[in-house]
């Protein structure tokens, strides 16, 4: 027969068992010495008695969001540098350490949260990049798959319910299941995937418009309203620069519409998605439009191809990158590959969709920064503008009901998947905060001579 379990027993620094209930304690005690700016307690139960920095009480909040909200950087620093505090840790609201600050008008706790966050994911972006090469090439083999040979059932009918990756989060499982393209009911064209979770939003259209704008307008603004082949004729006559353009991710061809408004003397669309690809030549975007071309694959099958010589090297005039399930190493790792992509034209310009950590002021600021960071390295200059965002509704997907695999997107069904009646805005998820990030921060990159 058994008895109670005993309570975990974990190793302190003086080697002594502590229990799981003491180290919570420690930790609990440590959150009020620093919401009462016990600076004494605080020291003594970080360096002495080694509490837990990372520990959340009933509210989500660690010792970070209470030195964050009394804004002390003396607290910061010494939880962050003696403790184990980990400063992206989100609170019951969503709201990290740093996003307290900033709620609070704290400026230098903010810029120290800041500040730590930045040097956290530099780090982590090394290590991930010497640890990549092996999974990369698996990770890529397992996209090919998904894409080239349709195996869309295959892989949803073979694989077990608990180990299966998300669709929003693994690019192979994402390419190898259906999508649904609709409206919500606002209205706005929506793309979702077998989730439910929207791939893309009409309601990013301003921010695609702007974004076509100030990578084409400096230079070929006079390209609009002029005809295609007249254009080319002028450029073939040596009257007028040329104008190549690469987008990766069709979705739902907002920024590519936006694209021809110019009339480019090319325009490359890199798109694996079958599903995406149907819903373009739905929409004529394989009839008859001078100078756009699909590749059908993943921009990682696009690299490989360029590489072998089957695709040609161009030097493209303006790159836009908006993918969907990858992750910031993707993006990380198609910025070192610009060098060989761009143009040598003074007005060659790269952006990207900067929807990193947009549901949290700090971990904005953060992508914001190391993005910049990673493209300086490799010799491009980035200026930010910024895009409003913030009307009613905007940043938010409306669930539709079910996924293309049968299954309730949102978390509101019974247990034994009965729907439940929704109303409006109910069960709605966000990527996007408007409360917290504000405005979009559109980047536009050039290489730096
Ligand atoms: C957010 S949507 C792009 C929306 C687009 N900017 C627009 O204006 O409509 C993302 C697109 O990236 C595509 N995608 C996903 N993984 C990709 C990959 N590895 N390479 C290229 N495209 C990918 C998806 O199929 C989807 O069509």
């Amino acid at each position: 027969m058994s008895s109670a379990a005993p309570p975990v027993q974990i190793t302190g620094s003086d080697e002594a068992p502590i229990d799981l209930e003491e180290r919570v304690a420690l930790a609990l005690r440590l959150i009020d010495a620093v919401c009462d700016g016990d600076d004494r307690l605080v020291k003594v139960l970080v360096n002495d008695e080694h509490a837990d920095c990372w520990i959340q009480d009933a509210q989500g909040w660690t010792a970070l969001h209470a030195a964050a909200h009394t804004g002390s950087v003396e607290h910061i620093k010494l939880l962050l540098r003696k403790g184990n505090a980990v400063w992206s840790i989100p609170d019951n609201l969503g709201c990290t350490a740093g996003d307290i600050a900033y709620s609070m008008n704290n400026t230098a706790a903010y810029e120290e949260l800041l500040a730590e966050g930045v040097r956290a994911e530099m780090l982590r972006a090394v290590l991930e990049a010497a640890n990549s090469s092996d999974d990369s090439e698996a990770g890529d083999e397992d996209a090919e798959m998904g894409v080239t040979e349709g195996t869309a059932d295959a892989v949803s009918n073979d694989v077990p319910e608990e180990q299966k990756l998300s669709t929003a989060s693994d690019n192979a499982t994402f390419l190898a299941s259906r999508l649904v393209f609709t409206h919500d009911s606002r209205g706005q064209p929506i793309a979702l995937d077998a989730e439910g979770n929207g791939v893309m939003m009409g309601w990013e259209s301003g921010i695609m418009q702007a974004t076509a704008r100030r990578m084409c307008e400096s230079a070929w603004a006079d390209r609009g309203g002029r005809k295609w082949d007249e254009l080319v004729k002028e450029e073939d006559e040596g009257e007028r620069e040329p104008l190549r353009v690469m987008n990766v991710g069709f979705g739902l061809g907002i920024i590519d519409t936006f694209l021809q408004e110019y009339h480019p003397t090319q325009h490359l669309i890199i798109e694996p998605h079958p599903d995406v690809l149907a819903f373009a030549r739905s929409n004529g975007w394989f009839d008859d439009r001078p100078g756009v071309r699909f590749y059908e694959g993943t921009w990682k099958q696009y690299l490989k191809d360029l590489e072998a010589g089957k695709e040609e090297y161009v030097g493209w005039d303006g790159v836009y990158f908006d993918t969907y399930s990858e992750h910031y190493a993707d993006l990380h790792a198609f910025f070192q590959t610009l060098p060989d992509l761009l143009s040598t034209s003074p007005n060659a310009r790269f952006s990207f969709f900067h929807g990193l950590g947009a549901t949290s002021r700090l971990l904005y600021d953060v992508y914001t920064t190391v993005s910049e960071l990673h493209l300086r390295e490799i010799g491009l200059a980035t200026e930010w503008s910024e895009v409003e965002v913030g009307e009613e509704g905007v940043g938010r997907w409306e669930a539709t009901g079910a996924g293309t695999d049968g299954k309730r997107a949102g978390k509101d069904d019974d247990a034994d998947g009965a729907k439940k009646p929704r109303t409006q805005g109910e069960g709605e998820k966000k990527y996007w905060r408007e409360d917290m990030v504000g405005r979009y921060r559109l980047p536009l990159c050039r290489l730096e001579c």
